[in-house]
């Protein structure tokens, strides 16, 4: 079920705003819009669903509209046109619509906001500021400073709880924050830029955290990024924002894979494609593989052959008639062990990244299987092609 949905979401800021959508009807640019009404077009008919427990990051360049499109969602922006239906309960609440008390419950049980910085009250202890939100859902004070420590030792701050926030570095702050954010138990969480602050090391952690506690607490969470690789690393889903406009929304494969346009292309084209990229995108396929008699070539050079038997499945490899042994591999298997010359087959959803390294230990290619049938090969052309970023065709249609 869709936790949050916009449909056809235009937000116009300033005081001209029906003579501005008028004009965006018509085919106007934001630029044409500012020069006749002085208007700024913030959200350009945005259609996106998130669904429970997906991690959707809104991407872009700075003043693509991706905070004009997160403050929407609680109503820190209002919604020109469109609807912006975030979930409550079995209901869908229109917030673009709603009115003033409906706004307040879905802001104090709905819906958290974690800033990019970090918005703690400085006079108040670090306990207090995790608590603080739980004042206004009516809690008691016994409760809400167990229901703050609880959360504080989730991110391991707890023995932090009476220093003041500026006692704090600014990763540790910021911890602070995801606690508070996560002890109002709201199922949706919106989050501007929430590591852009900080060291990439620290980031690189916070990241870390954040994908464990969701995968732990299944939280809907939109998140603001400019940076494509925790985009990829974090999202389950991305949406690229150009000029107010959502350009393309989808998984991180598909993103990396098929960039709809140049400007997605440039994104992908400067990220790690090793963290996305899976072998089944990649592979060459088993059709592609040359016969020698009843076996198939891997490696002309040094006569590398495989066997298959009748439903596909490999059962015999040799190099200069010489057998070579098989493994068969799962994600989570040890890469480390694996012996020189040792053909491995894995599932084609192996990561790149532990294909690349089952490469550098046995120094041959891999083999991919499904349901017991080969299906296709990893080999360095594949991982070259990856790195260089050739893994993509730019759909300029
Ligand atoms: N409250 C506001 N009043 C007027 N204009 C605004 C307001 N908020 C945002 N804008 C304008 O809307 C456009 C989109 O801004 P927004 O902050 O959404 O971009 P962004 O993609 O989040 O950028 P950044 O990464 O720099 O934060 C910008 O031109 C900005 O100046």
């Amino acid at each position: 079920m869709a936790a949050i949905s916009i449909r056809n979401v235009d937000v116009v800021f300033g005081d001209r705003v029906e003579k501005s959508l008028a004009l965006l009807d018509k085919g106007s640019s934001r630029q044409e819009i500012i020069e006749v009404t002085g208007d700024v077009v913030g959200v350009d008919n945005a259609c996106i669903e998130v669904q429970e427990g997906e991690i959707c990051v809104l991407m872009g360049l700075s003043g693509s509209g991706k905070s004009s499109l997160l403050r929407a969602v609680n109503g820190l922006n209002a919604v020109s046109r469109g609807e912006l239906l975030v979930q409550d309960g079995d209901q869908m609440v229109d917030i673009a619509t709603c009115d003033a008390q409906k706004l307040r419950h879905m802001r104090t049980s709905k819906i958290s906001m974690v800033f990019q910085k970090f918005a703690l009250m400085p006079w108040m202890s670090v306990l207090d500021n995790v608590a603080f939100g739980l004042d206004m859902q009516g809690m008691g004070k016994e409760a809400r400073r167990a229901k703050a420590m609880e959360k504080l030792e989730m991110v391991g701050l707890s023995e932090w709880k009476d220093k003041l926030p500026h006692e704090l570095s600014g990763g540790m702050q910021q911890r602070v924050g995801l606690a508070r954010a996560f002890a109002m138990d709201s199922d949706i969480l919106l989050m501007d830029e929430p590591f852009s602050a900080l060291d990439p090391l620290i980031r690189s952690q916070l990241q870390d955290e954040l994908i464990e506690l969701q995968q732990r607490l299944n939280k809907t969470i939109l998140f603001v990024s400019h940076d494509l690789d925790e985009a990829l690393k974090i999202g389950t889903h991305i949406a690229i924002m150009e000029s107010a406009k959502i350009i393309q929304h989808g998984k991180p494969e598909e993103i990396v894979l098929n960039p709809k346009t140049p400007y997605v292309a440039d994104f992908v084209a400067h990220t790690n494609p090793l963290n996305v990229l899976c072998g089944r995108s990649l592979m060459s396929n088993t059709c592609d593989l040359e016969a020698s008699g009843d076996q198939l070539i891997l490696n002309q050079h040094d006569n590398t052959l495989i066997g298959l038997d009748r439903e596909g499945e490999v059962v015999s490899a040799s190099r200069q008639g010489l057998s070579l042994p098989l493994l068969r591999w799962s994600e989570g298997d040890d890469i480390e062990q694996l012996a020189e010359s040792l053909l491995v087959i894995a599932s084609p959803d192996i990561s790149m990244r532990s294909a690349i390294e089952i490469r550098y230990k046995t120094g041959l290619p891999l083999l991919l299987e499904e349901s017991g049938r080969l299906v296709g090969m990893l080999s360095d052309k594949d991982f070259y092609h990856a790195l260089l970023g050739k893994h993509f065709m730019v759909d300029e249609a």
